[in-house]
């Protein structure tokens, strides 16, 4: 549900209309250990629907960690521990009675390198409809056609669809992994540095997708790369040693930052 209310902004007398928007996760005091090595600390972030969030800050500052928190694959790794909430649509992903499997279909992953199935590009797109008991051949073709063209791969691939996924480019191959996590519909779209393996076009054609998809999904991208925060996100998180140092929208971060860190980061002063 989104609601309008009716802001007084200080520079204007003028009333200002500001949409409230509905938080798709909401974490709160979110602390994250791999054995002794605190990873996240007191993280607190609400995540809006239909909006690209950007998670920022230098290496090892726990961007990936949090993001993989948000479906609960930091779990694989065995001495985790956490502390604190994440709520997803208002349900606490860490309670003992939430169904993992049920995050896992309604929050899609995309990953830095492109990491298709040693399969076909259709194969690949099935993959997960096929797991989730679709098998009429009819509804998977349109399944395929919808994942293709919402990953805007469609007409590039239309005719090899029976080629192995590995075939075609790398920027490619990250569209067909995109397809394939659109095909099992989901709310969220993690993207954790999905351009750093891709050349400039491809890239600018990820990034186009990710500004298309937010009318359909919240995405949550992790980027080291502060032109395309800037570029494709609403609001931008700066993480710095485990820290969320600031999180604002994506202009007021980088014209206006509240914190010297991010400030200093912005600019290349660090990191
Ligand atoms: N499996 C693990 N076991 C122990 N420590 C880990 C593990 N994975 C990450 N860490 C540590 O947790 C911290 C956060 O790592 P994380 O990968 O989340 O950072 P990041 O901001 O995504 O870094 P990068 O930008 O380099 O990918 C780092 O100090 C890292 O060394």
């Amino acid at each position: 549900m989104t609601m309008t209310i009716k802001t007084e902004k200080k520079k204007s007398d003028r009333p200002q209309v500001q949409v409230q928007k509905t938080p798709v996760y909401q974490t709160k005091e979110l602390n994250l250990w791999y054995g002794e090595k605190h990873a996240l600390k007191n993280i607190d972030l609400d995540i809006n629907e239909n909006e690209v969030t950007a998670i920022i800050g230098p290496s090892g500052c726990g961007k990936s960690t949090y993001i993989k928190t948000l479906n609960r694959m930091v779990e694989l790794v065995p001495s985790v521990k956490t502390s604190g909430e994440i709520l997803y649509r208002d349900r606490n992903i860490f309670s003992s009675d939430y169904q993992v499997e049920e995050l896992r279909t309604r929050v899609g992953m995309v990953f830095q390198k492109p990491n298709p199935f040693p399969k076909s590009i259709y194969d690949n797109i099935a993959y997960g409809p096929r797991i989730h008991g679709i098998k009429n051949k009819k509804i998977l073709d349109e399944i395929v056609e919808k994942s293709l063209r919402g990953a805007a791969i469609w007409d590039e691939v239309k005719d090899r669809l029976n080629e192995n996924a590995y075939s075609v480019s790398g920027g490619q191959q990250q569209r067909v992994c995109i397809a394939r996590a659109l095909a099992i519909e989901p709310d969220v779209i993690l993207m954790d540095e999905p351009t750093s393996a891709l050349d400039p076009i491809s890239t600018l054609k990820v990034e186009e997708l990710v500004q298309e998809l937010k009318a359909d999904y919240s995405i949550i991208i992790v980027t080291h790369n502060m032109q395309q925060a800037a570029r494709i996100s609403d609001r931008t998180a700066f993480f710095l040693n485990g820290e969320v140092i600031e999180f604002d929208e994506t202009d007021a971060i980088f014209s206006n930052p509240s914190d010297k860190r991010t400030e200093d980061y912005i600019s290349g002063r660090f990191g």
